[in-house]
């Protein structure tokens, strides 16, 4: 059987819990396709982080692409953390939730003018610059607004981050940061820019990293640039190695952050840029752990060639297996002790990459209850509603009380924005 993704989730006379609180449980009361969080299990992955970075200047900003809901944003924001946002609807998320603005990193190759003034107008911290006509747009837009953001420049490192090729984002061939070629010339442009504020320097290399060479590798390479700068009489403030830190779905071997802290610090202290506060914008690595995402077996279909568990959670719900073939661990909630046989989880969307597991050893029974584990990141903020399904609730739990911080879509929420016309 797959492995248990945190000591927050275990098994009580063979019912799978969530801290205090047994998922069958939840099931029956809010139905499934169902999301469950653990807050402790997010507040574990916190205050390893904290624990890693401990004396050493650090800022964390929450990638909140990872997991948006306000509950979740909640739990960083009470822990002192900042946040890296994306777009405007990552913005107005944070704000609220009430996040100080000014912990707020601003990522993304794609902002557009309103969001830069939406941003601008809300004061937010940090802008991760990624190209030229990025910076051209934002500095003519401050001095239009009289204000002076602070900025980091996302340089391309042109490292592999050996992780899947969609979420890899630092070779030059990737549409990410600023080609290193290019990057002295542009950051020495905006150090000479009174329009703007030069904080820092920033990289995020990839997802999914399992190990911490390639952080190394991109950390050597702005070390370079950062000394080339220096020559010019241009100090940084800021180093934002971004987020990427992986998780084990499977049989992956992280090593401890310790090591992580400890490379880059022996890097930077050993070529006089140690004084520099380090960055982080972990997303999965924080939220992963904490989240199953929960379905019940309609039917249990049987082929010549195939066994299949049909249940009610699909690809819209969690699109990771579909999108990158991705392995993510399937429990029964209640364990059995009967025959299994090997089954593909699959889900009841109308499209054959529609599964969440390939060849699990499972019970052949309708109306079990499985859970998908590792599912706090990436899982319900890439959820859709294709086939017209209503997108699922979430609980979050936290010792023995469930709180739902999302309820289920009503029908009518599935074409609530649309409009037909009179004339038709
Ligand atoms: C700029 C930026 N920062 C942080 C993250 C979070 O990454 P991860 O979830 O791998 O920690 C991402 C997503 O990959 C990102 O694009
Ligand atoms: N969505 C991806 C991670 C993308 C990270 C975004 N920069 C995943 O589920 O693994």
């Amino acid at each position: 059987m797959d492995s248990l993704p945190c000591s927050q989730f275990q098994y009580r006379n063979g019912v799978l819990f969530c801290e205090g609180v047994n998922i069958r449980d939840l099931a029956d009361r809010y139905g499934t396709p169902l999301y469950v969080y653990s807050r402790q299990c997010i507040n574990e992955a916190i205050d390893n982080y904290e624990s890693a970075f401990d004396g050493v200047s650090h800022k964390f900003c929450y990638a909140v692409k990872a997991n948006s809901n306000l509950a979740i944003l909640r739990i960083f924001q009470k822990k002192g953390w900042g946040f890296d946002i994306v777009s405007m609807g990552e913005l107005a998320r944070v704000l609220q939730i009430g996040a100080d603005p000014r912990k707020i990193v601003f990522s993304g190759v794609g902002k557009t003018e309103e969001e830069i003034r939406v941003a601008l107008s809300a004061k937010v911290g940090v802008f991760n610059i990624e190209s030229e006509a990025e910076f051209e747009r934002l500095s003519s837009i401050a001095e239009e607004m009289r204000c002076r953001p602070r900025v980091y420049f996302r340089v391309n490192p042109d490292v592999d981050a050996h992780t899947h090729p969609y979420i890899s984002t630092g070779l030059k061939t990737n549409k990410f940061g600023i080609d290193f070629f290019s990057a002295y010339g542009l950051i020495k442009r905006a150090a000479a820019c009174s329009h703007v504020e030069l904080a820092g320097i920033d990289c995020h290399i990839g997802s999914q990293l399992t190990s911490f060479s390639p952080y190394f590798d991109a950390c050597d390479r702005l070390i370079d640039l950062l000394e080339k700068l220096r020559t010019a009489g241009i100090e940084l403030k800021d180093i934002d190695f971004g987020g990427g830190v992986g998780v084990r779905y499977r049989d992956e071997q992280i090593e401890p952050l310790g090591e992580l802290v400890r490379g880059l610090r022996e890097r930077l202290a050993g070529r006089g840029f140690g004084h520099l506060r380090i960055v982080m914008e972990p997303g999965r690595s924080v939220v992963a752990a904490s989240g199953i995402l929960l379905g019940t077996v309609q039917y249990v279909k049987t082929t010549p060639v195939k066994h299949f568990l049909i249940t009610d959670a699909g690809m819209n719900d969690l699109i990771r297996p579909a999108l990158y073939a991705a392995w993510m661990p399937v429990l029964p909630v209640v364990e059995r002790h009967c025959s299994e046989m090997l089954f593909d989880v699959v889900g009841p969307v109308c499209e054959s990459s529609d599964w969440l597991g390939r060849d699990r050893a499972l019970p052949a029974e309708t109306g079990q209850l499985l859970a998908v584990t590792m599912a706090g990141a990436y899982g319900m903020s890439m959820a859709s509603r294709y086939n017209s399904r209503r997108l699922p609730a979430e609980v979050l739990v936290d010792g023995k009380l469930a709180y739902l911080i999302r309820r289920r879509d009503s029908l009518e929420d599935l074409w609530a924005n649309e409009i037909v016309p009179a004339e038709l």
